[in-house]
């Protein structure tokens, strides 16, 4: 069985929302606690980095360049250097208790955004959209954590993780993308680890980083687990598909909050791994703008 190997030497803090662009041969990644956007290439080996002032919670690679990234204070357009050319709209939970978290792009390119709720005292954050119009609206709310975002291909689901309440979800979507009521997939039991950030294979599998569970998990249609992989760290945050033929996952983990201890025991706390697997993932669409 494959195992998941380093990508190469570069620990972060949280990293998360790793995005493959076939058309560089590069990985990219945020790194939500140090203001980051990452940039890898697997050939060359390059690894530049882009700084921002507030946190990345996600982005997405723009079809025109750039990125569209949804920092504290709320969501932007940025040219390839990360310099903010346009403001989409601000963060719609208030940025003091929220930043924004999990994101991507669905099947039409339409970006999504889900935030954090600081407090942690009731589910008060939330999901957004922006439409390829730049319009943006909440569509979904009675979210701790916003994780696990991916589509189904044939555009009938949208699944979305809510890591604290230990919970999977998949909401129906209509012709039109439309949200209808959301259902739990799957629910984790204390100590199994928990729902992190997740993608879609050819297959229809959900793959989900189990954080806190040492280990990432591909779930069948239907939810039931069919293969595991360890981790040597104990917090995988995302995952998504690479490499030539799709068949590489790449696997973000973090060191948020672990003490030195820890971090001395798993040094590769915050690593990327990589896993070859047999089944190639759905590549990762860009967000278009049509105006
Ligand atoms: O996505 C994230 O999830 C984790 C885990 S938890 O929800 O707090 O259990 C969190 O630590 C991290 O900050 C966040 O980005």
């Amino acid at each position: 069985m494959a195992q998941p190997q380093v990508l190469f030497n570069y620990t972060g803090h949280l990293p998360e929302c790793p995005t493959w662009n076939a058309q560089e041969n590069c990985l990219y990644w945020t790194d939500i606690l140090e203001n980051e956007i990452h940039r890898y290439n697997i050939a060359s080996k390059k690894h530049d980095v882009i700084q921002f002032s507030e946190e990345v919670g996600c982005f997405a690679l723009c079809e025109t360049g750039g990125f569209i990234v949804a920092l504290r204070s709320g969501i932007y357009l940025t040219n390839r250097t990360g310099l903010i050319t346009r403001k989409v709209c601000d963060n719609p939970n208030n940025p003091t208790l929220a930043r924004f978290n999990d994101g991507g792009t669905d099947r039409d390119g339409r970006f999504y955004a889900g935030t954090f709720w600081g407090p942690g005292d009731y589910n008060g954050a939330l999901l957004c959209r922006v439409d390829n119009d730049l319009t943006p609206h909440v569509i979904q709310h009675d979210i701790h954590g916003a994780n696990g975002l991916a589509f189904s291909a044939d555009k009938k689901w949208m699944f979305t993780s809510d890591t604290p309440n230990r919970v999977i979800y998949r909401t129906p979507l209509d012709k039109q993308g439309e949200p209808g009521k959301r259902e739990v997939f799957k629910r984790f039991e204390p100590g199994q680890g928990i729902p992190d950030g997740a993608a879609i294979d050819e297959e229809g599998c959900y793959w989900t980083a189990l954080f806190d569970g040492y280990r990432i998990a591909r779930l069948s249609p239907d939810g039931d687990v069919l293969e595991e992989y360890q981790l040597p760290v104990r917090c995988p945050t995302m995952v998504c598909f690479g490499g030539d033929d799709m068949k590489t996952l790449f696997i973000t983990t973090t060191r948020e909050n672990m003490d030195n201890g820890e971090v001395a025991e798993r040094p590769l706390s915050g690593a990327i791994f990589t896993l070859k697997v047999a089944v190639a993932g759905m590549p990762k669409l860009k967000f278009k703008v049509n105006e």
